[in-house]
């Protein structure tokens, strides 16, 4: 059986006092970790004081995106070493807006994997086709080729630990959500990339994420699906009320 992983994912959105606010409210309210695991991915300048109000509860703290190199001249950059040294514990790589709009390549994405594992921060790796893409039947052919990128190279033991997160960018924030059949129907292809790729262990052991719309009303129905175990989710994760219930979902999964 795999636990869920519900992970809220703000992207450029809060102020501090907003996002302290928000952890005061949801850390004594959360299932314990053992039933489900909750994380937050913030903004770079959020993530020290988050660690430190939710140390010893059940929510985790992850990054949006790093750097893949440990130090050195890249103006602008965050570099793993610096994230774990905070105390964060998960980080977002590869989301589509990553890739659109600061251009980011399979590469480099699998680069940011090795780099996620050298430094023990567990990796939600973001795949997803544009609108384009299922229209003319390249979804499951897309999907499948960013996920081998994005893993190559790592052994076993690592390619476990992976979260891949199934973001279809037409889903992104569009109040559009893919039906959970769909989703679900791409998340078993990408299971079965795992097991062409690794083994059965691996394939059965990877959590796959849906994300795009997801929100405490067509929650239960996405987690109900055999091949998805948890949500990458946006404006549904802004509100701790909100962000609770889709947590709760994810417990009775
Ligand atoms: O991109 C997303 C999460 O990474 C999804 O965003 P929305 O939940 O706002 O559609």
């Amino acid at each position: 059986m795999r636990k869920q992983v519900i992970a809220g994912n703000w992207k450029m959105n809060k102020t501090h006092t907003e996002a302290e606010d928000f952890a005061q409210t949801v850390k004594n309210d959360l299932p314990a970790a053992e039933q489900v695991e909750s994380v937050i991915c913030a903004p770079f300048p959020f993530l020290q004081k988050l660690v430190e109000v939710t140390k010893d509860t059940p929510l985790e703290i992850g990054a949006q995106n790093m750097h893949y190199e440990e130090k050195g001249a890249f103006t602008g950059e965050v570099s793993p070493v610096m994230l774990k040294e905070l105390g964060v514990t998960y980080v977002v790589i590869g989301h589509s807006e990553r890739r659109e709009i600061f251009k980011e390549t399979d590469e480099e994405v699998n680069k940011k994997v090795h780099a996620a594992f050298e430094h023990g921060l567990t990796p939600i790796v973001c795949v997803g086709e544009t609108l384009e893409q299922r229209e003319a039947n390249k979804t499951m052919e897309h999907v499948e080729g960013q996920v081998k990128e994005a893993l190559e190279g790592l052994n076993q033991q690592q390619a476990s630990k992976v979260i891949i997160a199934y973001e279809p960018i037409w889903a992104i924030g569009t109040g559009r959500t893919a039906s959970a059949e769909q989703a679900n129907e791409v998340c078993t292809h990408i299971r079965k990339a795992l097991q062409e790729k690794y083994n059965g262990d691996v394939a059965e052991a990877v959590r796959i994420q849906y994300g795009g719309s997801v929100k405490p009303a067509n929650v239960d129905e996405l987690l109900s699906q055999s091949d998805i175990d948890g949500a990458l989710v946006g404006g549904a994760s802004l509100e701790a009320a909100s962000f609770l219930k889709l947590v709760e979902a994810g417990k009775h999964e």
